[in-house]
């Protein structure tokens, strides 16, 4: 089975990718939009891409076309605790390094260490902290450093000068394994931390009242909301579609008549899917 992830090779997605499959052929992509993409087209029957850190937030890139490519589902989460070094060509010096490059969730995650300890030197967004390290190995004249992980380290032959910059030590990313075909993932060899389900809802219009009538749906079934993220339809400034999780395992009849009610106040439901969310190793 063929499986996209945000590579390339040495990313923290890819050491997502490799525990949850394991026996499959990984494919490397380019960006987030490249694993939808290949999703879609049928190149890969599923990917693994990141969806929301414990520091920084949702990845809005994910949320975003998950609204925007509704044939794509939801088959598992699993969540990978997450360490960032700052690595620089084994010719270079820290004191000479004149720009850092990393996929903006690390920067952000590692924002107060770069801040305190490199504030002059500029910061530059890079696809994945894999690319940002690949591309420092084969630019030894250009003077950069990236933030990566440990295996970019090792691939690309950099050498670490600061470990674990994250700006918390409790630092996990919730990864999600999207695919068209809605099938339930499960891994017996991983330690489950629960199931849920996911849903993308649209107000009919932005009117007084209108996500309380959505909440009360779920609250008088006492359907438990572990996640609920705004996010701009970008029709205009205040048009929002609404990423929610409902905790725990779904009831076809209780959680069924919740999605008709929604409809029936004319919000529009994605049903992403039911499923389990697995804890990786680092
Ligand atoms: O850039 C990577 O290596 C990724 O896989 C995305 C990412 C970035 C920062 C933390 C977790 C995942």
């Amino acid at each position: 089975m063929k499986i996209a992830f945000l590579g390339p090779h040495a990313s923290f997605t890819q050491l997502a990718a490799a525990q949850l499959f394991p026996d499959d052929e990984l494919l490397p992509q380019a960006s987030i939009l490249d694993c939808f993409g290949a999703v879609e087209s049928g190149a890969a029957l599923k990917a693994v891409v990141p969806l929301e850190n414990s520091i920084e937030g949702t990845v809005s890139m994910t949320l975003d076309y998950l609204y925007k490519t509704p044939s794509i589902k939801i088959e598992a989460e699993a969540v990978m605790p997450i360490a960032h070094h700052l690595m620089i060509h084994p010719a270079n010096s820290i004191e000479e390094i004149e720009r850092i490059y990393s996929h903006p969730q690390a920067l952000a995650q590692s924002f107060h260490f770069l801040d305190t300890h490199y504030k002059e030197i500029p910061k530059q967004d890079f696809s994945s902290t894999a690319a940002a390290a690949k591309f420092v190995s084969e630019n030894k004249d250009s003077k950069i450093a990236a933030v990566a992980n440990q295996f970019a380290a090792n691939l690309y032959g950099l050498n670490i000068i600061n470990r674990n910059i994250q700006d918390f030590e409790q630092n996990h990313t919730r990864f999600i394994i999207i695919s068209k075909q809605q099938n339930k993932y499960d891994n017996s060899q991983l330690e489950t931390l629960g199931e849920k389900s996911g849903m993308l809802v649209t107000l009919p219009e932005d009117h007084p009242g209108g996500l309380h009538q959505v909440l009360s749906v779920f609250a008088w079934r006492k359907m438990n909301l572990s996640k609920i993220e705004s996010r701009t339809l970008k029709t205009g400034l205040g048009n929002y579609f609404f990423f929610i999780n409902v905790e725990g395992p779904w009831e076809d009849v209780l959680h069924g008549n919740a999605l008709k009610e929604l409809e029936s106040i004319k919000a529009d439901v994605d049903f992403l899917g039911n499923y389990k969310e697995f804890l990786l190793e680092s």
